[in-house]
């Protein structure tokens, strides 16, 4: 069973213009309201893979109310805490480029923080959590290794995409998988990244700290996989991009439904690429047709 966790999901309010003028009146040309949260979309692209899995995490108010309506029409099973803050609304603006505004989240409180580590007494071993996104500030900055630490009392697997420090503490309780793109590597490391070579470089530094598989996506440029037996790239299918937002999340549900059902890395970062790049050409996350037409075109060698 796969658990994914937001801790700070949202309504992503999609708005298209056709020319953006800072400072006067823009008219959209489209809106579409969905919920959003990383956690969130890796589970509704799990629900595409008929993987088994439930949605965990803190909503609020009435986007809140909007998530768990969403979720549920989909059929997705969730368990969140309901807190008493609003669930907070991202703007993706889309012009000639794609502009996000994120909000900081909600309060949450102790009592709602001790409800949801509660809600991990169900994991049993063998179980794969998924921690995924921004933690709202009221939290603190180390609720995910409070997550952590359930979770390996549990036995149970996790991954963790995240950045920063939360990201390089998170190594040493060794998670299934990592995915930072190419310029959440360097970030981390606080270098720039010139080749594939330094790639590899720094994504082996993610391995030797701790991480099992470690996937390094570059939207439209291919992927790297590094494990402990090898390392591999990826080609992306070839397409129109439609939408960025939620690819890499999909990629991380891809992995991860196919890791479960196949046992086979390979075979998961291949579900896992095409998976992302079914989100990139939709205007929506990945569906499940669109997913089993790319996994054919996805080319793997091995480095
Ligand atoms: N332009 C593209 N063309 C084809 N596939 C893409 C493109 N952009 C993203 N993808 C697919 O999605 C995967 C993840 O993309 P990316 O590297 O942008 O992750 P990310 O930065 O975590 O994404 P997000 O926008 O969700 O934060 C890629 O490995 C690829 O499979
Ligand atoms: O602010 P965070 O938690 O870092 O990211 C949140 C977010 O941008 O990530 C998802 C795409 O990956 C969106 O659905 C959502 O709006």
């Amino acid at each position: 069973m796969i658990y994914t966790v937001t801790l700070n999901p949202s309504i992503d309010y999609i708005v298209e213009v056709e020319q953006l003028e800072l400072g006067s009146l823009n008219r959209m040309k489209r809106d579409l309201k969905l919920p959003g949260g990383k956690g969130i979309n890796v589970s509704r692209v799990l629900e595409q893979l008929n993987a088994e899995h439930a949605a965990l995490g803190f909503i609020g108010g009435f986007t809140g109310d909007f998530i768990d309506a969403y979720l549920n029409k989909e059929g997705i099973r969730s368990d969140f805490v309901f807190i008493q803050d609003d669930t907070r609304i991202n703007v993706k603006l889309k012009h000639d480029q794609e502009t996000e505004i994120n909000g900081l989240g909600p309060v949450v409180t102790e009592e709602e923080a001790v409800a949801l580590l509660q809600k991990l007494n169900q994991l049993a071993e063998g179980d794969i959590l998924v921690l995924s996104g921004s933690i709202p500030p009221s939290l603190g900055g180390d609720f995910y290794l409070r997550l952590i630490q359930a979770c390996q009392k549990a036995g149970a697997e996790f991954v963790i995409d995240t950045t920063g420090e939360a990201l390089l503490e998170a190594l040493y309780y060794k998670p299934l998988l990592v995915k930072p793109n190419h310029h959440e590597l360097a970030e981390m490391f606080g270098v720039t990244i010139e080749s594939q070579d330094d790639l590899i470089t720094y994504g082996r530094k993610l391995l030797d700290e701790g991480a099992q598989h470690v996937i390094i996506s570059m939207a439209g440029e291919g992927a790297l996989m590094i494990t402990s037996e090898a390392v591999y790239h990826a080609t992306v299918p070839a397409g129109t991009v439609r939408n960025s937002v939620g690819a890499g999340d999909s990629m991380i549900a891809g992995f991860v439904g196919t890791l479960t059902q196949t046992k086979d890395p390979l075979e998961a970062f291949r579900a896992g690429v095409a998976s992302g790049s079914a989100t990139a050409f939709s205007d929506d996350l990945a569906q499940r047709k669109e997913i089993d037409k790319l996994i054919p075109e996805v080319q793997i060698t091995k480095l």
